[in-house]
């Protein structure tokens, strides 16, 4: 109850989702160096109901807003005016830099051609310290209240602080399970504190959902603002189309998707066909389409929708703050993502250094960025010492939605990995694999991307880097639902040159008792004896 009577006491606050106006200097909280938990419970949401409990029965059912009013009205009731703010700025610019534009702007490059930024004017967020942040995103968790009950959005002033409210497009996404991982961990690995952040458990079954509220926020904003923005595009290995779909067509904007042909499952190439989306399946890689998206949102009216746009990390860093909330704001040893187009990576590394920044917390967890070694130009760029980087033809892999050669935010990823003595890792296709089926054959469901993160574990376990007591994160990236053939192809041991080891394919047997009876009593003394 710490935080809560703490807001409940402050005299800047009436209600905690709400910043209020003008706020003086919030008194800070001396720095600790450990930090007590915080359970934020109870807050006052909103004014007393007027229409509330009018009827004549004691037990009638009491509106949280008037009948006629749905959540996006009530938001409106609750505007607030704040200070904070946010712009475009040269990623990792020369100090004397002073280019910077405004997120209203479409603009995805620095004037040298570099990536951009989303900066934010962090003085401004630092007049509350980190025991107000922590309070107030914990009392926005497992809300309605919109756009807050989203994961990304109960971080608003951190992600797009200017935005209205009422522009908002969110399926409030986020808030995704944290797993603890405790037979795997066990079983494999002599592990008592892993964890899967399963970020694919989402609206569209991967993390790019995060990226992608915000992206489309910002889109429908600007369409308001009657700018050119007739649709919005993207290239994709199967997952950023997916959301992009489903987010422009709940607002109604029109989604244009580049998909590399036959190199994305069934169930990824069917979700924007589903949703309305303008789909070019085109022969070539995902880096070709990417480099054709680009030339196209220079000449046409589209906005671009893949990580290049650094709005989209501005929601994918949420993951991050979120992982710090589930553990009370305790910080892991280890974070170990999966890598492809590496905006990812950035957005996880971006996330905990504002934590640590703002007081959240006071240190940040080592990276680990995992690879397919299939498509491993970060991979090979670590291992030279970060000599010289040179891109790579990416070949076929079981994880497709990394299959990337030319990934557009290698700046960015070896910024967060040396600012976070972070290590690259890679997985083999059958490493790969079998560690999915491992992770499998304990309760999970995961993407081979996952697998792939779960292979670099495996790997800095067994050489002793990562300990047996070690907080470690693996975050999965997509659902494995998205990746039934995989494991199909894995299971029915189809798999060229791989032996499947972890594989458990169905047992055919011929419809009576007898038959039945034999291979049950066969399959009970096995695992008697095994236990
Ligand atoms: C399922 C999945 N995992 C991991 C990644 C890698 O993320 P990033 O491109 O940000 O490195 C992607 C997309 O590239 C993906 O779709
Ligand atoms: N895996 C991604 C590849 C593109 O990445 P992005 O983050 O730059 O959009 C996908 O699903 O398309």
């Amino acid at each position: 109850m710490v935080a809560a009577s703490t807001l409940l006491r402050s005299p800047f606050l009436s209600s905690p989702l709400y910043p209020q106006p003008h706020q003086p200097t919030a008194s800070k909280h001396p720095t600790t160096t450990h930090f007590t938990t915080v359970k934020a419970t109870a807050f006052p949401t909103s004014s007393p109901d007027p229409s509330a409990g009018t009827s004549a029965s004691p037990q009638a059912i009491k509106h949280r807003r008037p009948t006629n009013e749905n959540i996006r009205d009530e938001a409106r009731r609750h505007t607030s005016t704040h200070n904070f703010s946010a712009k475009y700025v040269p990623f990792n610019p020369d100090p004397s830099s002073t280019e910077s534009y405004s997120l209203d702007e479409i603009v995805y490059r620095s004037r040298s051609g570099g990536l951009l930024d989303v900066q934010h004017d962090m003085d401004a967020l630092k007049k509350y310290d980190g025991e107000y942040w922590r309070a107030l995103f914990d009392s926005r968790v497992g809300k309605t209240t919109w756009p807050y009950g989203s994961g990304v959005w109960s971080k608003k002033e951190w992600v797009l602080p200017e935005i209205n409210s009422d522009d908002i497009v969110s399926a409030f996404e986020g808030n995704s399970n944290l797993f603890w991982a405790e037979r795997f961990g066990k079983q494999f690995l002599g592990m008592n504190d892993l964890w899967v952040k399963h970020c694919g458990i989402s609206h569209t079954g991967s993390f790019k959902d995060l990226g992608m509220t915000v992206l489309v926020s910002q889109v429908n904003r600007l369409r308001k603002m009657k700018r050119p923005v007739v649709g919005v595009g993207c290239a994709s290995t199967g997952d950023t189309s997916a959301a992009l779909s489903a987010y422009c067509a709940s607002a109604g904007i029109p989604s244009i998707v580049f998909l590399p042909a036959n190199r994305i499952s069934i169930a990824q190439l069917v979700q924007p066909i589903a949703n309305g989306a303008f789909v070019l399946s085109i022969d070539t890689d995902f880096d070709g389409c990417m480099q054709l998206i680009r030339e196209v949102t220079a000449e046409l009216p589209i906005y671009l929708a893949n990580s290049l746009n650094s709005l989209r990390l501005e929601g994918q860093k949420t993951a991050a703050i979120e992982i710090l909330q589930q553990f009370d704001w305790e910080v892991p040893d280890w974070v170990i993502v999966p890598g492809g187009n590496l905006g990812n990576i950035y957005a996880f590394y971006k996330g905990f250094h504002m934590c640590k920044e703002l007081g959240l917390v006071n240190r940040i967890p080592r990276l680990v960025c995992a690879q397919a070694a299939n498509a491993n130009p970060l991979y090979l760029y670590y291992k030279s010492g970060w000599k010289e980087f040179k891109s790579v033809k990416a070949n076929t892999t079981f994880a497709s939605a990394i299959q990337i050669g030319d990934p557009v935010s290698i700046d960015r990823a070896v910024f967060a990995l040396k600012n976070s003595n972070g290590i690259v890792e890679e997985a083999t296709e059958e490493e790969l694999m079998d560690a999915m089926g491992q992770a499998d054959s304990t309760g999970m469901f995961i993407c081979p991307h996952t697998g792939v993160a779960l292979t670099a574990l495996i790997k800095l376990r067994n050489s002793g880097v990562i300990g047996p007591t070690d907080r470690t994160v693996v975050v999965s990236t997509a659902h494995g639902l998205k990746f039934t053939q995989s494991k199909i192809d894995y299971h029915s041991r189809e798999i060229k040159d791989m032996a499947c080891q972890y594989a458990n394919p169905p047992v055919q047997v011929k419809a009576d008792f007898g038959s039945v009876m034999d291979v049950l009593k066969k399959y009970l003394l096995s695992k008697d004896s095994k236990y």
